[in-house]
Parts: C-alpha cells; structure tokens; sequence
C-alpha cells in the first residue's frame, strides 16, 4: 500500500493520469530550484523524485519520471535550468535516465511496506547512492563511446568525475534523502492521525 493509494483507493485512468502529469510537474519545478554549475547542476530534482516514488509506487513513480523525460524530448523546458531534451546530449544524460530507477527502486520499497523516518531514508539514500551509477558511467565512459568530447565535461578520469560529478553532491544529496523520508512518514502520521 503507498501513500497516495490510502489517500484515494479508487485509481481510475484520468486519475492516474492526473497523478503523472502533476508529479511531472512538481519534479520538474524542483529541476530549477538549482545552483547552476558546471558540467552538473545541484538541483532539487533527487527530492521530488524520491517523494514521488515512495508516494506513487514502483509503476506509478518510474511512469511519472518516465513521462518527465519524455516531456524534456518533446522540448519542453522542464529538465534543470529550463534545458530541454538536448540535456540528453549533455553531461546531465546518465542522472536523467538514472531518475527512472531510482523512482521505481524507491517505490518498490514503499509498495513492500517499508514505513518509517529511518528504514525510508535508508532506502532513499541508497537510491541516491546508485544514480551515480549511470550518471557516472555516461559522462565517464558512454560519452567516449559515442565519441564526444568527454574532456569538456571534466569526466576524462576519475579524480575529474569526483570533483565535478560527485563531491559536490553527495552531502545535500544525503539531507535530501532524509528530507523525502520525513515528509512521507510524515505524510502517513497525518492520515494516521486523521483517520483515529
Ligand atoms: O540536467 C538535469 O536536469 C539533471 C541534473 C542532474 C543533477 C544531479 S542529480 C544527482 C546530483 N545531485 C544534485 O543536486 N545534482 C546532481
């Protein structure tokens, strides 16, 4: 059981539908309320996302994302810093396709019941943790693959992806975590307290 299927049982399409396009929305507003640096912004995006997920579920949390990337390629200027589907050309790529999992991972721990500050930001921090996984991986090696210029990314070795990539996220990154998991538990104690 997730938090928005307690708040209304009934999820019919338009509903559905509904809860796509506004948690899209709400992930991408977050996209920029950012400190614009380069080559990676830092955003509030992993929050909103980690808030959809853990609310919408594994399904529901990764279409949401999913329906965000595709907004970005329709040109929409949703992505961070009002970039559009071209951001899937830049050094933000692997983060961006990265969110889908990190949305259905986080979801699919809320779908198991997991519930709690504590148990919930464990999960949330370990799915901040893996999105450097791709986010790493495209700016490091994908991009040499393709034959772009992976230097003018600041990603042609590891002490570069750990200076541009990943020190300066990890901390805030870490705090938002912690953040989701409050306002979905707390979210929770607030229909609990409701429904008593
Ligand atoms: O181009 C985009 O819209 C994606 C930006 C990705 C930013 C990444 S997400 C993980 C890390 N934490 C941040 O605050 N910024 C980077």
């Amino acid at each position: 059981m997730t938090l928005a299927k307690a708040l209304a049982p009934s999820q019919s399409l338009p509903v559905r539908a509904l809860m796509v396009l506004g948690g899209s929305l709400f992930i991408a507003i977050a996209a920029q309320i950012s400190v614009p640096m380069i080559p990676v912004p830092m955003t509030l995006q992993t929050l909103a996302i980690l808030i959809v997920g853990l609310t919408y579920g594994a399904r529901l949390g990764a279409a949401t994302v999913l329906a965000y990337l595709v907004e970005g390629a329709m040109g929409l200027p949703v992505f961070a810093n009002g970039a559009n589907g071209a951001a899937f050309f830049g050094p933000t790529a692997g983060f961006l396709v990265g969110f889908v999992f990190m949305a259905w991972m986080v979801g699919y721990a809320a779908d198991r019941g997991v519930r709690g500050v504590l148990a919930t930001a464990a999960v949330c921090i370990l799915a901040s943790a893996l999105l450097y996984v791709p986010g790493v991986a495209w700016a490091m090696a994908l991009a040499e693959l393709l034959g772009l210029d992976a230097s003018k990314w600041g990603a042609d070795n590891f002490a570069m992806i750990w200076q541009y990539y990943m020190a300066p996220f990890l901390l805030g990154d870490a705090v938002k975590a912690v953040l989701a998991a409050l306002v979905v538990s707390g979210g929770w104690a607030a229909l609990k307290g409701r429904r008593a």
